[in-house]
């Protein structure tokens, strides 16, 4: 399988290359040249059978012998996924008729980002060791995708580990999880500036190639195809356990970098009949906006009570778009070009191709505290506000179709939120009892490229 960039400008890749490299160096993000698809019988077959083996089959295609033999493969998503509490790793519950809570937070750090980070980290140490090279990761993380990256990476030789984080926009125990490890590789800076300022200086890393192949940057936000090909393994193994593929399921996902949903897209594209994918969103509703009304426009990132959320610049939507406009790079190129004066109206076309596949909402602060309450009297369902957002936005949309609601955090993650909402304080596992008793090692930044570039070259081993 080959990669290309949704900018059409840089070089086409192997899946490999594509892992490590991150960004395309035109500044686009990398998909696969062709989306493979699953039979009927193939994904009938999945029914029944362990996750690892489901993600084994699922991502074949995309990978190729790039992680070694078939045996090989096996044993790296064999300890990917070891360390989940949980057997079914993403076990489905019913909520209502037609409505089910699929659980992503059995994973190390309590979050979905475990299922890719996971996995990924295995994949990393298994090229890296194969071809010597050291490299440096920078991730930028409104909460969730720093610590599970720092989980899956502290302490291994030939990786440093950078992670930017809004400082005072994530949750104390989202901070603690990045700032607590004692891995001297792993590197905690906490950014005078929100996540879409994170992200940015990101991209702009990447962009800066003196940077980039001095420290040999790498990626493992989902700009890394690898972090979103993970991901759809999950709406596999819940779609078929709801009748698929003789029966059409809807997903509703509390959305913010687009990674999430953009997987399900892919599992669609794939050939599971997934009827409609529900972009929920808190109040920082850019997604939703675009999608009813065309105009993707930033009008400021507003904290909220779901801060990995909170986010406007929403990175695979560039991958969507690039679906919705026929594979055209240069027309991808120009809207993101247009985006940095803050706003870009979707063609007419497009926005057909956008609405064929995804629906939308939008839910506020005072909805989703008392959906975190309602779930919890009606259901007996403690869930962290993220959740909440997708289940309020769910039940719009209830119809003959199952709908899924990615459940995509533990509410111990946000206990001040659901305990002001449902009065239940909602714990931590044994494992981490002593979060709060650690010491932190954080680095405080300014919002200010140059500056963490050179922090970056000083801090990273040589
Ligand atoms: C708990 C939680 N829910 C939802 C999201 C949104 O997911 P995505 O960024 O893939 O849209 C995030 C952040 O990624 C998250 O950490
Ligand atoms: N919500 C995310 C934001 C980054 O998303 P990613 O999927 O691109 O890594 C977080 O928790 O950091």
């Amino acid at each position: 399988m080959r990669y290309i960039s949704t900018r059409g400008q840089a070089p086409v890749l192997s899946f490999e290359d594509a892992m490590l490299s991150g960004l395309a160096r035109d500044g686009g993000l990398y998909l696969p040249e062709t989306v493979p698809t699953l039979s009927e019988a193939e994904i009938a077959a999945l029914a029944g059978v362990s996750y690892e083996e489901a993600v084994a089959r699922i991502i074949a295609p995309f990978v190729g012998d790039a992680l070694g033999t078939p045996e090989e493969v096996e044993a790296l998503i064999g300890r990917a996924y070891a360390g989940f509490g949980h057997p079914a790793r993403a076990p489905l519950k019913q909520l209502a008729d037609n409505h089910f809570l699929l659980e992503l937070f059995h994973g190390p750090t309590l979050a979905f980002k475990d299922f890719a980070m996971q996995l990924i980290g295995q994949m990393f140490q298994t090229v890296l060791k194969r071809n010597g090279r050291k490299i440096t990761i920078v991730g930028a993380t409104s909460g969730d995708t720093g610590s599970a990256a720092i989980e899956a990476f502290a302490g291994l030789d030939n990786v440093d580990v950078f992670i930017l984080f809004p400082h005072g926009r994530v949750s104390e125990v989202q901070r603690r999880q990045m700032t607590t490890p004692e891995a001297a590789n792993v590197h905690a800076l906490a950014v005078d500036g929100d996540f879409d300022d994170c992200q940015d200086m990101l991209k702009e890393m990447f962009n800066d190639f003196t940077f980039r192949d001095e420290v040999g940057l790498a990626g493992v936000n989902s700009i890394n195809f690898a972090r979103v090909l993970a991901q759809i393994v999950y709406y596999f193994t819940s779609g078929v356990a709801l009748g698929a593929p003789h029966r059409k399921v809807s997903y509703c996902v509390p959305t913010g970098n687009f990674g999430d949903i953009f997987a399900g897209f892919l599992a669609k594209q794939m050939g599971l009949p997934v009827d409609k994918l529900i972009i929920a969103t808190n109040q920082n509703d850019i997604l939703h906006r675009c999608l009813t009304t065309g105009d993707y426009a930033k009008a400021g990132v507003k904290p909220s009570i779901s801060p990995s959320m909170d986010i406007e610049v929403s990175s695979n939507f560039e991958r969507a778009l690039w679906f919705a406009y026929g594979g055209d790079g240069a027309a991808v190129s120009a809207l993101m070009e247009e985006l940095k004066a803050g706003r870009f109206r979707v063609s007419e076309n497009a926005m057909g191709a956008l609405t064929e596949h995804y629906l939308s909402g939008r839910v506020g602060e005072a909805e989703t505290k008392a959906e975190i309450e309602r779930m919890f009297k009606e259901t007996g369902e403690v869930i962290c506000p993220h959740t909440a957002v997708g289940t309020r936005v769910a039940r719009d949309h209830q119809g003959a179709t199952p709908v899924i609601t990615l459940a995509t955090a533990h509410p111990a993650k946000f206990p001040a939120a659901v305990e002001e909402a449902c009065g239940v304080h909602a714990a931590l596992p044994k494992r981490m009892g002593d979060l709060y008793d650690r010491s932190e090692r954080v680095t405080r930044v300014d919002n200010d490229l140059a500056a963490i570039e050179t922090l970056i070259r000083e801090r990273r081993s040589a």
